[in-house]
């Protein structure tokens, strides 16, 4: 039992020891399982720390890099926002003011207002598109909000050229007051303002404009007046800004009218700029909220914070709207004449009619006019100064460069004083001339008998013209021209500038020219003479009036600014013309044929001569210069083609006498003919010494012309000290002259007075120039010897030429009051009036004549049915 128990102790002392040594190893196994946790923990804590490290450390620099992004991209946006900023809105639409002056831009600009707050330094404008766009409202504060009108005011007409902006203002509260450092613009009509109570008819009449714009302007082809300027680069209509100041309650029909022009006015450049009055939003309008500080909004930037910009210092404001002021009434800059010349000259055919381009119409387009059978003659008018010479000369510019000499001719008449059409004409300076004009009248105001001798002229024409229509038995001139290709027939164009000189007066020129001007404007149209008639004077076109089958011929009308009377009556466009324009109406005048031009300027010397000269070095061979008739210059004896021709001829035919320039288109002299007949005396009447003598000798050289050295005797009596030069001069002249004065008459005058006795006629003609034969001396004896020889010498070829002082004085010389005047067969009056010549004038009246500076008045009884006027010569 003891072994057992022993061995049971031995056993369980054995069994506790192996469960010890087990437990030992457990727990070092234990041990190391936990020293092995312990340390893995420690890993992964030290992993987690240094992870959230790095996390953190990544976080920071992503976060850096987002922040540096940021702000690269907002100065990248800010940058990008001021640099459009700059070009939606360059110059005058977004300079600021203490450097700011109008700049006119080629297209609408965004207009600056002030700026968008960002958190950037970059300065980025806050902009509003108004002109070519749409409208702006201003509300909140009413002062800033002055200020910001103001502003955006001064830069829509800044950039706009002067003159293409209009603004319109109502300021019912004010009365104006609020547009009043505008009011400079107002005389140039850049502004205009609307009283109260006016803005129902300022809605209407602003939806009148939008209305005619797209129905005349845009017509259809174009959507808006921006897309017309983006095609053609030119803007026929001006923007007009309506700046309505605050309105009570608008009626339902100005609520209309507004909502109408909100939507339709942009497009035809029509805009408001509303302070003041509800509006409600919708596309193309802008709000700007007024406030101080950061609290302003602009539409168009959302919801970031604006700072307005404050009003334009009144300076400013002031010197840009004298400036704009100043550049309207200058007028637009003129356009050139060589946009009215064709790529290449003298190309057209006139056959038809004569087409031309006048200028621009509203659209850039050039506008031509006609001259045919329909319409055949025009009519223009225009107040001074208005353009009508300027018109005339770039019309003849386009034609001229078109047709050669050989298509069309000009005649051209300006009784204006001055010396239009002398430019025309070979001058002192420049000695070309335009080969078409075949005759220039200038300074012929008081030759009215000019203006009657070109219709006269003109007159024949026709008559020669019809002539020839008849024997090709055709009716107009296209048709002449097809069968009688070898004929010159040119069209004809003559230009009458103020006419209505012409036709003043109830006298016999006017009379006359009346009847000859409804002729040709009647017949001409078929044979090709057009009529140019010209007035600034609405007496002219009234004196047309009472002919209104003459007024219908002349269906092309052509209008300058403020012409009146010369389109039809309720026809008003003239009114409203700017300068330069004019109105072409190829109706009579009737309002739906208008058509509006911008006329170029052909006044400038240098540009008329290049184009002159060009034509002028083409001329045909052998044409000559135009007739130049200048009533101010003394035509010369020399230069006379009737002197020129003459010369002496073989047996005795009767002698021919020049006595001076006839007012006709073809410088003839005037002449008497000293046939072997009773009455074939010259007189000449007047106390003008240097004209008498002029005529006086004019009439000697004339003579002898046609005499062989000794073919003809001349004998000079000289009663008056002062015309003794001019008398020995001529007698120098003339061969084999004889000298008289008073102490030696006497021997003259008996001599010649047997010779008139003779039974049979002289071997030769003997000329007695007798100066002063109202001075004769000698008494009784004397007179009655004169008399014999003025009575029985022309029949024996004893001719007088005498210079009386009187017309009364002759009468006395001829034996007194009722005695026969006969002996008188011709005679030159000077400054005699028209009733003293009554006994030397056939019938019962007398010539009408009111004397005038070297001008006299012709009439010889054996040729004449009325007198004529003429021109002394000047120095041979
Ligand atoms: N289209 C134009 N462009 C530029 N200048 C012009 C134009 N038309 C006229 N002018 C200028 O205006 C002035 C007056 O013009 P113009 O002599 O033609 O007028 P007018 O009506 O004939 O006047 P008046 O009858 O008094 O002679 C001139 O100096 C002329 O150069």
């Amino acid at each position: 039992m003891a072994d057992s128990t022993a061995q049971q102790v031995m056993d369980i002392r054995a069994g506790l020891s192996h469960a010890l040594g087990a437990a030992e190893t457990a727990l070092v196994a234990a041990r190391e399982a936990y020293t092995t946790a312990q340390e893995r923990r420690e890993r992964v804590v030290a992993a987690a720390i240094a992870r959230r490290r790095r996390v953190a450390e990544a976080l920071d620099v992503r976060l850096r890099q987002i922040d540096e992004q940021h702000r690269t991209d907002l100065a990248a946006l800010a940058g990008a926002a001021a640099g459009a900023a700059d070009r939606a809105a360059p110059g005058a639409a977004g300079d600021p003011w203490d450097d700011w002056q109008p700049s006119p831009l080629d297209r609408a600009a965004e207009l600056r207002v002030g700026r968008v707050l960002l958190p950037h330094p970059e300065e980025v404008p806050a902009l509003v598109p108004l002109l070519d766009h749409g409208h702006v409202v201003v509300r909140g504060d009413r002062q800033i909000g002055d200020d910001v009108v103001a502003g955006l005011l001064l830069r829509a007409v800044g950039t706009a050229a002067p003159g293409a902006l209009k603004l319109i203002g109502y300021d019912p509260e004010h009365l104006g007051g609020g547009l009043a450092r505008f009011a400079t613009l107002a005389p140039a009509g850049v502004l205009t303002f609307v009283g109260p109570g006016g803005l129902g008819g300022l809605l209407d009449d602003l939806v009148e404009h939008v209305r005619r714009i797209n129905e005349t302007v845009l017509a259809g082809e174009y959507t808006s007046l921006r897309e017309l300027n983006a095609a053609t680069h030119r803007r026929p209509e001006p923007w007009r800004v309506a700046v309505l100041l605050g309105a009570g309650e608008l009626s339902r029909h100005e609520q209309t009218q507004l909502q109408r022009l909100l939507r339709t006015g942009p497009a035809a450049g029509v805009h408001l700029v509303i302070q003041g009055m509800p509006v409600q939003s919708g596309p193309g309008v802008e709000f700007i909220t007024a406030a101080p500080d950061d609290r302003a909004r602009v539409s168009g930037a959302g919801a970031l914070p604006v700072r307005l910009d404050g009003g334009p210092p009144q300076a400013v404001v002031a010197a840009a709207c004298r400036r704009i002021a100043d550049a309207v009434a200058a007028g637009p800059a003129p356009v050139a004449l060589d946009s009215l010349l064709p790529q290449t000259d003298w190309q057209e055919s006139s056959a038809t009619g004569l087409t031309a381009p006048l200028g621009d119409g509203p659209q850039g387009t050039p506008v031509a006019v006609t001259l045919s059978d329909y319409p055949p003659h025009a009519l223009i008018a225009g107040p001074s100064g208005t353009g009508k010479t300027n018109l005339i000369y770039a019309w003849m510019g386009a034609l001229a460069a078109r047709y050669s000499p050989a298509e069309l001719a000009f005649y051209l008449l300006d009784f204006k004083e001055g010396v239009s059409f002398a430019r025309f004409a070979p001058g002192r300076r420049d000695q070309s001339w335009l080969p078409h004009v075949r005759l220039v009248g200038v300074n012929v105001n008081t030759d009215r008998e000019f203006g009657l001798a070109l219709l006269r002229f003109l007159g024949e024409e026709l008559r020669r013209r019809a002539e020839a229509a008849k024997r090709h038995e055709v009716t107009n001139l296209a048709e002449l021209r097809a069968e009688d290709p070898e004929g010159s027939w040119p069209r004809i164009v003559a230009v009458v500038d103020e006419f209505q000189v012409l036709l003043s007066g109830r006298d016999a020129v006017a009379g006359e020219a009346v009847n000859l001007l409804e002729d040709l404007a009647r017949r001409g149209r078929s044979q090709g003479i057009h009529l140019i008639l010209a007035s600034q004077d609405v007496s002219g076109i009234e004196a047309l009036w009472g002919r209104p089958a003459l007024v219908a011929q002349f269906s092309l009308r052509i209008a300058l600014p403020r012409a009146r009377r010369i389109l039809a009556e309720t026809n008003q466009a003239a009114e409203s013309l700017p300068r330069y324009h004019a109105v072409v109406n190829a109706d009579s005048g009737a309002t739906e044929a208008n058509r509006i031009v911008r006329v170029p300027a052909a006044g400038d010397r240098d540009r008329w001569n290049a184009l002159q000269h060009r034509l002028w070095r083409r001329r045909p061979e052998g044409q000559g210069p135009p007739r130049l008739f200048d009533g101010d210059v003394v035509p010369s004896l020399g230069e006379s083609p009737d002197y020129q021709g003459l010369a002496p001829v073989d047996g005795s035919p009767a002698p021919v006498v020049l006595l001076g320039e006839t007012i006709d288109v073809l410088s003839r002299s005037a002449r008497t003919v000293l046939r072997r007949a009773p009455g074939r005396n010259l007189a000449v009447l007047g106390t003008r010494v240097d004209e008498a003598c002029s005529v006086l000798a004019t009439a000697g050289l004339s003579l002898a012309a046609q005499f062989p050295p000794d073919g003809a005797r001349y004998s000079i009596l000289c009663l008056d000290p002062d015309a003794r030069t001019a008398a020995a001069t001529l007698c120098e002249q003339l061969p084999e002259c004889g000298w008289y004065e008073p102490d030696n008459a006497d021997w003259l005058l008996e001599d010649a007075a047997a010779e008139a006795s003779a039974s049979w006629p002289a071997d030769r003609p003997h000329f007695l120039l007798v100066y002063a034969a109202d001075a004769m001396p000698g008494g009784k004896g004397a007179a009655d010897q004169l008399r014999t020889i003025l009575r029985h010498g022309p029949e024996r070829r004893i001719h007088v030429l005498g210079w009386w002082r009187g017309a009364a004085l002759l009468r006395e010389a001829l034996g007194g009051q009722g005695s026969r005047t006969d002996a008188i067969g011709a005679w030159v009056a000077l400054d005699v009036h028209g009733s003293e010549l009554a006994p030397y004038y056939p019938g019962t009246g007398a010539p009408a004549w009111y004397p005038r500076p070297w001008r006299a008045l012709h009439f010889d009884r054996s040729v004449h049915r009325g007198a004529e006027v003429i021109i002394p010569y000047g120095q041979l």
